[in-house]
């Protein structure tokens, strides 16, 4: 069997490719990182290792790279044979892969009408589907037809912590050992795929939005806190009572708004928060603020990990979420040079100020109670 995987980074390598390579598939890395394709091609193989005491170690074997910016005939020959399609490039990045996948599909159509999936491993709502949206504005309406009766793109949710790697190798990944992989069955297309890893699930939304409302809230509320106060990881970060109480604040009321909207259960709610933080203590892991909080303004959308929980949340209490309004007003205050969306942010803020800005990122107006809540925490 024969994988196609966009982006050959932390998930990439740390997570979807140990999976895949578990499952049997010869995976084929797609990346625009010429130096790490190339360590791909010479080294054909890498390490995962656990961070545990242990340090249990997996070789992923069958592996080889394309630089898919420069080698794209490559890349294009590689998905019309490809068995499976996994993208964890970034949700920003999905619409710069379209095009190529767009060729890749109709080359493998000349030549064969088997089914095929493609799953985006992306940390947003929807991902899947939003790949189909971009790849389809590449295609011929007979096209967009035919494609869409032969190849799916079932939406996904991916959990697990995988830090920057600072491994002399630069294809060894240090991952947690926890991990989810949550694919739903409505756009399946010939079958599931074989990977004992995946959990299939018929209705994706409460998995996702657990995950992206509990793991990356509490993850957000920790990098933004951790950041403002001058802290370099997310491990010195949450030693620190305020910021401890703060996200334990928020993931209240994300939680709350949870259970209000998918009736889960409330011991078992509060038990998977204890779960998640621990899991951000793990001292065998070292994650920079600045990776966890990287891209604010993706971060401030309206339908991820800070604004829907607290509009939510907002929604179901009549009360405005306050303590997610100050991570908000945290997330806001977000400069890191090195991050391009965190000086876009900034460099909005200077131009609009606070409230047009949320207005604009956010699609929060002036009029919810939530704006208001935010904009107390900020200077007028
Ligand atoms: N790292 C984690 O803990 C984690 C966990 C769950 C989900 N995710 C999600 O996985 C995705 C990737 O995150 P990551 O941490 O692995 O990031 P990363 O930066 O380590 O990896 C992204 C890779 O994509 C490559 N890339 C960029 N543009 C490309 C293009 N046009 N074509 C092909 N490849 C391209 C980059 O060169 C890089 O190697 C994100 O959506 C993230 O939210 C990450
Ligand atoms: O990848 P992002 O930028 O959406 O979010 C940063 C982290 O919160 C994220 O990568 C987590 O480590 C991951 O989602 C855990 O499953």
């Amino acid at each position: 069997m024969k994988a196609v995987h966009f982006g050959a980074g932390n998930i990439g390598r740390g997570f979807i490719g140990a999976l895949l390579f578990e499952a049997g598939y010869e995976t084929t890395f797609l990346d625009v990182n010429d130096k790490l394709i190339q360590a791909i091609n010479d080294q054909k193989q890498y390490h995962v290792a656990l961070a545990t005491d242990e340090k249990e170690e997996t070789l992923v074997q069958n592996v080889s790279g394309i630089n898919s910016a420069s080698d794209t005939d490559a890349a294009i020959r590689a998905i019309s044979e490809a068995d499976l399609v996994t993208t964890a490039v970034g949700p920003n990045i999905l619409q710069h892969i379209a095009k190529l996948l767009a060729e890749g599909l109709r080359k493998r159509y000349e030549s064969n009408q088997q089914p095929l999936n493609i799953i985006a491993c992306e940390n947003m709502i929807g991902g899947s589907s939003a790949l189909k949206e971009h790849v389809f504005t590449y295609l011929e309406r007979a096209e967009q037809t035919v494609f869409s009766e032969l190849y799916g793109f079932p939406d996904a949710a991916v959990d697990r912590i995988v830090p920057n790697q600072t491994h002399e190798d630069m294809l060894r990944v240090t991952v947690e050992p926890y991990f989810e992989w949550v694919v739903e069955t409505a756009d399946l297309k010939g079958g599931q795929p074989p990977i004992p890893g995946i959990k299939y699930v018929d209705e994706l939304r409460p998995y996702i939005e657990r995950k992206l409302f509990t793991v990356n809230t509490g993850h957000a509320a920790a990098a933004y806190l951790g950041y403002l106060k001058g802290y370099s990881t997310i491990n010195e970060a949450l030693q620190v009572k305020s910021i401890r109480a703060m996200l334990q604040g928020a993931l209240k009321e994300s939680g709350e708004a949870l259970i209000r909207t998918y009736s889960f259960d409330r011991d078992e709610h509060a038990a998977y928060i204890e779960r998640i933080i621990q899991r951000f203590e793990n001292p065998h892991i070292s994650d920079d603020v600045t990776r966890v909080a990287r891209g604010p303004i993706r971060k401030l959308g309206p339908n991820d990990r800070l604004i829907r929980p607290a509009k939510l949340y907002t929604e179901a209490t009549g009360e405005p979420a306050g303590q997610l309004a100050y991570i908000i007003s945290a997330a806001l205050k977000y400069n890191y040079p090195n991050d391009p969306e965190a000086m876009e942010l900034q460099e909005q803020i200077k131009q609009h100020g606070y409230q047009k800005t949320l207005e604009t990122i956010a699609e929060l107006p002036a009029s919810h109670p939530l704006t208001s809540a935010i904009l107390n925490y900020l200077p007028a």
